[in-house]
C-alpha cells in the first residue's frame, strides 16, 4: 500500500475530493429539473469516486458524502431497488471437509491453536510467528444475521448507483490485467450469480481486491468485529526490524478480498501485521518467512535510468513489484517438474520452511510483517484483511 501522503499529495486528494462533490450536486440539481435517472446515477457514480479514488476522506467530509448518496437514492433511485430474492445461497463447503491444505511447494502446515493466546501470550511471543485460530470469528454478525455471502444482504447494505474499483485478469503480473470501476450489482451479479454456476473460462476474471469497502458500506464495517490484539502496539520482530504501524489515526488498515473461485494473489510481502479474517468461501494460504527473501525471486525495481517499455501491471501494494515473488507458488508442481530449473534456489531454500492451510469461513490467520504470502480462493470467497 502506498503510505506517500506528503503536503502536495493531501491537497491535490482534497482537491479531488471537493471537485467530485461538486460535480455530484450539480448533477443532483440537475434531477429535481428532470428527474432524470441517468444524473441521480452520475450523482451517485462521482461521490463513491471521491472516496474510492482520493483515498478516505477526513472523517466529517466521509459522512457528509455518505449522506448526499442516501439522500439522492432515497429521493431519486427508488425505482431502481430490485426485487432479487432473499433466499441465503448455502454455505459450502461443509464445515471440516475437503482441506486442501497440501501444496508441493510448502513443506509444513501453518499452526492451528487450540485456544485464543491471552493477549499479554501474544504480545510477548506469539506475535513473530504465523498461527490460525478456528472458528475465531464465528460470531461475526457476516457469518450470522448479515451474511456476507448473501448477494441480497450485499446489494442491500449499498443501495441503487454505486460503483467499486474491480481487478480484470487472473493475475497482476500479467499484461492483460487491468483495473476499472464498475456497478456494485454486475460486480455481485458476477461473483455471486443467483444460482452458482461455473466460471465462463471466457470471461475475465473479477476481483475487488485490497480496497477499503467499509469507507463505502459502514454497515458492513459494524458487520466485523475487530480482535483486541490488533491495538496491542507491538514492536518490530527482529526479522523485519523496520516494522512501523500504518500512519492513519487507528493505526489499522482494513480491506476488503471478494472475488470468485479461483483469484490469485501472488506471492508477495507487506509491512505490517496482518489478521486476516476469511468469512466467505475457502481461501488456500501460503507462507515464507522473510529471510527467504534471496530465494524469492522478487522483480527487479524499476531501473529509472533505462530506457525500456516497463511493464504497466501495477500490484495490490507496491506499483514497482519489487515485493512480489516471479515464482507461482499455487502452479509450481512436484520437485521434478520443469518448474524447479529456473527457481532452483526457491525449491532448496524455501520449500521446507513454507506453510500452507486452507482457510474454512470463521477461520482468522495471523502473520507478521515481511512474510511472503500468496493467496487463492477455491469457490466465491469474501476475506478481510486487518493491517496493523
Ligand atoms: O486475499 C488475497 O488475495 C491477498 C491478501 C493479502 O495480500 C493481504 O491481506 O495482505
Ligand atoms: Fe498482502
Amino acid at each position: 500500500m502506498s503510505q506517500s501522503s506528503g503536503p502536495a499529495l493531501t491537497r491535490l486528494r482534497n482537491a479531488y475530493t471537493d471537485g467530485c462533490i461538486l460535480q455530484s450536486l450539480a448533477d443532483a440539481f440537475d434531477c429535481y429539473d428532470t428527474r432524470a435517472e441517468a444524473s441521480a446515477l452520475s450523482s451517485v457514480a462521482w461521490l463513491d469516486k471521491a472516496i474510492i479514488i482520493a483515498g478516505a476522506p477526513g472523517e466529517g467530509k466521509l459522512d457528509f458524502i455518505l449522506d448526499i448518496i442516501e439522500r439522492v437514492q432515497a429521493e431519486f433511485l427508488r425505482q431502481c431497488i430490485e426485487d432479487i430474492p432473499s433466499d441465503l445461497p448455502p454455505e459450502f463447503p461443509q464445515r471440516g471437509m475437503n482441506l486442501l491444505s497440501h501444496l508441493p511447494t510448502a513443506a509444513n502446515a501453518i499452526p492451528r491453536l487450540d485456544r485464543p493466546p491471552s493477549l499479554s501470550a501474544f504480545v510477548s511471543h506469539m506475535a513473530h510467528q504465523p498461527f490460525i485460530l478456528p472458528g475465531f470469528i464465528r460470531d461475526w454478525p457476516a457469518l450470522n444475521e448479515h451474511p456476507w455471502r448473501s448477494p441480497h444482504y450485499l446489494r442491500s447494505v449499498a443501495g441503487p448507483g454505486r460503483i467499486v474499483p474491480v481487478e480484470v485478469g487472473d493475475d497482476y503480473r500479467t499484461d492483460d490485467w487491468t483495473q476499472m470501476l464498475m456497478p456494485w450489482t454486475e460486480f455481485l451479479d458476477s461473483v455471486m450469480p443467483p444460482v452458482q454456476t461455473m466460471h465462463a473460462s471466457d470471461q475475465p476474471t473479477l476481483y475487488l481486491a485490497q480496497h477499503n469497502l467499509f469507507h463505502q458500506f459502514p454497515a458492513l464495517r459494524a458487520d466485523a468485529i475487530i480482535p483486541d490484539y490488533v491495538y496491542s502496539s507491538l514492536s518490530p520482530p527482529p526479522d523485519f526490524p523496520h516494522y512501523e504501524p500504518p500512519t492513519n489515526a487507528d493505526q489499522l488498515v482494513m480491506n476488503a478480498w471478494l472475488g470468485p473461485a479461483g483469484t490469485i494473489s501472488p506471492a508477495h510481502t507487506d509491512p505490517f501485521y496482518n489478521f486476516y479474517a476469511q468469512v466467505v468461501g475457502r481461501k488456500t494460504i501460503w507462507l515464507a518467512p522473510p529471510d527467504t527473501s534471496p530465494s524469492m525471486y522478487p522483480y527487479p525495481p524499476p531501473d529509472v535510468t533505462l530506457d525500456q517499455p516497463h511493464n504497466p501491471a501495477s500490484n495490490h501494494t507496491n506499483p514497482s513489484m519489487s515485493n512480489t515473488s516471479q515464482v507461482d507458488v499455487f502452479r509450481a508442481s512436484d520437485q521434478s517438474s520443469t518448474n524447479r530449473t529456473p527457481f532452483s534456489a526457491f525449491w532448496e531454500n524455501v520449500v521446507n520452511r513454507a506453510m500452507c492451510t486452507t482457510l474454512e469461513p470463521g477461520d482468522l490467520l495471523f502473520f507478521p510483517p515481511g512474510w511472503w504470502h500468496a493467496m487463492r480462493s477455491e469457490e466465491t470467497s469474501f476475506s478481510v484483511s486487518m493491517w496493523f
